[in-house]
């Protein structure tokens, strides 16, 4: 696989570097074995274009946490415009997701992404609106609990070329 340097996203101005903007860490390379995972998923879509991943964004959210409905069009121009996917994993609670063709919570489609599911949005779907309504309590397989202590909430990493 490729070695491709990570890249940092600065949540205030919505950009990407090779440096943390907090304290100037220079962006890690995400490990083989993950890329592995979002490569794999991604060649099951053939629809969709095959991404080498140069960035992986790892959100954690509270039983409490949710995410308005946007657009991710924080990527190079190139990389919107060929439709490259995103490719999104879930982990421990399930989450209430929503996915539509504008910002109307009320308009969109709402389904629910459980441990272990993969999200894959590319071509014409890339530029959906979508967001997390809520994170449902202790919905997490009860094994992953056991086996691996994570605590309650959900994990979601995308994994995308800029
Ligand atoms: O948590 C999710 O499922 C979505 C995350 C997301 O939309 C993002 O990081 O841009
Ligand atoms: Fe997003």
């Amino acid at each position: 696989m490729d070695d491709v340097t990570g890249k940092e996203r600065d949540p205030t101005t919505r950009s990407y570097g090779p440096t943390r903007p907090f304290d100037g860490a220079q962006a890690p390379t995400i490990p083989d074995a993950f890329k592995m995972i979002a490569q794999t998923a991604n060649s099951t879509a053939s629809e969709f274009p095959q991404i080498n991943p140069d960035i992986c964004i790892v959100n954690y959210y509270t039983n409490f946490g949710k995410l308005g409905l946007h657009q991710d069009k924080d990527e190079s121009e190139s990389s919107l415009t060929k439709g490259l996917p995103f490719i999104s994993i879930s982990i421990g609670d399930t989450a209430e997701f929503l996915f539509g063709n504008t910002r109307d919570k009320d308009q969109a489609t709402k389904i629910n992404l459980e441990s272990g599911d993969v999200l894959i949005l590319g071509g014409e779907s890339r530029l959906l609106f979508h967001g997390v309504s809520r994170v449902k309590t202790d919905t997490a397989p009860s094994w992953l609990k056991e086996e691996t202590g994570i605590r309650p909430g959900r994990i979601n990493l995308t994994f995308r070329q800029y």
